[in-house]
């Protein structure tokens, strides 16, 4: 493998992260199903906003129906707590959790995300649909391998450590990246007493040392107590804030 500044490949021959599709240079699924990345024209090669080794990246993986401005809190706590460079939100094709029949397009939820957010350190992505994976362990995994020099947290609000135990591979990917939580009105206790949390109990950081996480360090978590947003989606929702369609 190598990688570049904002550009990093996974070679011919080498395998790909579970789930992660793979497309030969025709555009096709191999026979395999998997996907040789270096023969895709350029054009094809997901999307990834600019990144080079060392620095610190936080990953905000969300449905954002619609971004709200707890998202953006939470950005900024985790960018301010972890001495984090830059926050890729990872806009979802869809949560696989969750029933996606309503769910406004991954282009106008990323749109919604761009207009919210306006920091020059937050950059909105939408690379799970190019790799075709909603699942997080195959994310993280795609990009560990595509950009290994790169320090990646994955952030995540409170309310998703409290259910992070039904996630698919969900103790691989505290193998792989650390974990940063995000606290939350109405989940503060559920993620605490939650099943990842108390799995993980012993690898827990302490809130003065989160700027300390690095990929060096997984598996690592840090549960972030810092100004809280009572907003989610779903109140938007029932007020009538959605995503315009197109
Ligand atoms: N107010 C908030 N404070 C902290 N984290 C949040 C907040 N709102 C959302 N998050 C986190 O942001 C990420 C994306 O969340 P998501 O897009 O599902 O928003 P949501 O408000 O939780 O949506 P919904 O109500 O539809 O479930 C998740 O990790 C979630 O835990
Ligand atoms: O990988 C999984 O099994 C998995 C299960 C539930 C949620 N996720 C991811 O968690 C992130 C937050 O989702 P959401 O809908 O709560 O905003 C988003 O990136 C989802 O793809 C991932």
């Amino acid at each position: 493998m190598r990688s570049e500044a904002g550009s990093c490949f996974i070679e011919e021959g080498e395998d790909a992260p579970p789930g992660v599709a793979r497309i030969d240079a025709t555009g096709a699924p191999g026979s395999s199903g998997i996907t040789v990345l270096r023969n895709l024209p350029k054009r094809h090669s997901p999307s990834l906003p600019p990144h080079a080794p060392g620095l610190r990246i936080g990953l905000f993986g969300g449905s954002f129906n619609p971004p709200h401005a707890g998202h953006r809190l939470a950005s900024l706590v985790a960018l301010k707590h972890l001495r984090l460079d830059r926050v890729w939100w990872i806009v979802t094709p869809g949560n696989p959790l969750k029933d996606n029949t309503a769910l406004p397009p991954l282009a106008e939820r990323m749109a919604a995300a761009r207009a919210l957010t306006r920091h020059a350190r937050i950059d909105i992505t939408g690379f799970e649909a190019e790799i075709e994976t909603q699942f997080t362990y195959d994310t993280i995994a795609w990009l560990t391998r595509r950009c290994p020099q790169v320090d990646f947290v994955w952030i995540m609000g409170a309310d998703n450590l409290a259910g992070f135990h039904r996630w698919q591979r969900w103790r691989d990917i505290a193998r792989l990246v650390p974990l940063a939580i995000i606290d939350r009105p109405g989940s503060t206790l559920k993620a605490a007493r939650s099943r990842a949390a108390i799995a993980l109990a012993r690898y827990r950081f302490a809130e003065k040392d989160a700027g300390l996480l690095s990929r060096g360090d997984v598996p690592g978590w840090v549960f972030l107590h810092g100004p809280r947003s009572p907003l989610s989606s779903t109140m938007l929702r029932a007020a009538g804030n959605t995503i315009a369609a197109p």
